[in-house]
């Protein structure tokens, strides 16, 4: 379309024609597009504008004298122009995102095309999820954007959103670098880095980091976790327990002190084995989940560690088969509930087949039934794993071991049970049973 010669009118026709049948036959409402078509309106006006401010030869047109070239110019401005917007109009009122993105794969388009398609559609999502959640909290405290005296506050809220956007984009990148992605194609083998075989599944020595802003979130942290062990990491809010769990595979790192995974110091040269052995699974899963449907979005991490073929679709049916949501595969993530997004979002990070499993609030938002499908799902997973939680009948429930955090250190480590029961170490450190909770 782009390519027409402004003066083939005809083909332009051609084109609008093909369009008004796609929208009669999709049943797409003609008052949408209008709508959205303002969208436009400058570039109509720049188009009218030409044939009066255009150089070159004059002609008579309703008695108005008017520039030939800049008539044919505001000509094809306006035709591919307004065009080109209803493609794309026809385009989203047809066709969902995901599907758009699985048809760029079908025509075969160069692969890295279709990643920077992906990666921009979704941070579109993230600013239009953003945009509605503020929108909620906003009107839900009485605010009206359509009120100008509210100008000031909604100019705030922009502000905010881009922010906001900014920051869920960067946890979404930390959740992509965390199962291997390193901004290139996947390579086809993983390192050969050996580790030790006999060392610890994890081992932390006088871990201490300070945030760029200069907050110290670790002190010093001390922590040995052998082969196949299961421990809660427990903590009130702000105790460094998140911090913690990012230095386990190397997504935070420049603080003092060693982190060790299976005798493998998690260090830059050794990031690529640490991050297929050390699987985080982030606290939102919308930060985890980012493409067209669940299988892909499983796939990416065992695809980054160089898994092809049949091998990488065995992994990823495996995968969803442990966290039951098989039948899931194809569906886009963002259209399933919050406990079938938390367990693909477990999915894509089996499906990497880690060592240690590092989970954060594993069981935060889930309804209870969720939360004790997962709990069987964990419980049949053999692997050393690391919970950071709030919910303690789950630590009880999964971990026998716990570690307590607060202000940076470690203050206790022993059997969940024990630390559970031992009811002024919880009031000392902000912990509390639920009410009605009692330990046999
Ligand atoms: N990106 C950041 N920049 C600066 N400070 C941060 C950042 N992230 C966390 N912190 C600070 O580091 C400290 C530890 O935060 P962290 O998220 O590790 O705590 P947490 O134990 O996981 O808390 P919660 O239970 O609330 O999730 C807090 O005081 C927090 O304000």
């Amino acid at each position: 379309m782009v390519a027409t010669p402004r003066e083939a009118f005809w083909a332009f026709g051609l084109y609008l024609l093909v369009l008004v049948a796609v929208w009669v036959v999709a049943r797409v409402p003609v008052g949408w597009i209008a709508a959205r078509s303002l969208i436009e309106l400058p570039f109509v006006v720049l188009a009218l504008a030409l044939p009066f401010t255009g150089g070159g030869e004059r002609v008579r047109v309703l008695g108005v004298a008017i520039s030939a070239e800049g008539a044919l110019a505001g000509w094809g401005i306006l035709a591919k122009g307004t065009l080109g917007v209803l493609v794309s109009l026809t385009l989203a009122a047809t066709t969902a995102p995901h599907e758009l993105l699985l048809g760029l794969r079908r025509l075969k388009v160069p692969p890295v095309l279709v990643t920077i398609a992906t990666l921009m559609l979704r941070y579109a999502e993230v600013v239009v999820a953003e945009a509605r959640r503020m929108r909620i909290a906003r009107i839900s405290r009485g605010d009206d954007p359509r009120f100008l005296w509210q100008l000031g506050a909604t100019a705030r809220g922009v502000g905010s959103l881009f922010i906001r956007s900014y920051e869920r984009g960067e946890r979404v990148h930390l959740a992509m670098v965390s199962r291997g992605w390193t901004g290139g194609v996947p390579e086809a083998s993983a390192t050969g880095v050996r580790p030790v075989r006999a060392a610890p599944a994890l081992l932390v020595e006088r871990l201490a980091y300070a945030y760029p802003d200069g907050h110290q979130a670790l002190y010093g942290v001390d922590l040995r976790v052998e082969r196949g062990e299961r421990v809660a990491v427990l903590g009130p809010n702000g105790a460094g327990k998140t911090t913690l769990a990012l230095h386990l595979n190397g997504v935070l790192s420049g603080g003092s002190g060693r982190v060790e995974v299976a005798g493998l110091p998690v260090e830059k040269a050794n990031l690529r084995e640490i991050r297929r052995r050390v699987g985080v699974v982030f606290q939102d899963p919308d930060d985890q989940l980012f493409l067209p449907t669940a299988a892909q979005d499983v796939a990416f991490g065992p695809a980054n560690f160089g898994l092809r073929g049949r091998e990488l679709e065995q992994r990823v049916r495996a995968a969803l088969a442990a966290v039951g949501m098989a039948e899931h595969a194809d569906r886009s993530p963002l259209h399933l509930s919050g406990g079938q997004r938390r367990r693909v979002a477990l999915a894509t990070v089996l499906a990497c087949d880690p060592e240690l499993l590092v989970l954060d609030e594993p069981s935060a938002n889930l309804e209870p039934v969720a939360r004790r499908e997962l709990a069987e799902v964990l419980l049949g997973l053999d692997r050393t794993m690391l919970m950071v939680t709030h919910d303690l009948p789950y630590a009880l429930q999964l971990c026998p071991r716990s570690v307590l955090i607060d202000g940076g250190v470690v203050v206790a480590d022993g059997p969940t049970r024990e630390i559970l029961a031992d009811a002024e170490l919880l009031a000392r450190h902000r912990l509390e049973l639920p009410f009605g909770f009692r330990l046999d």
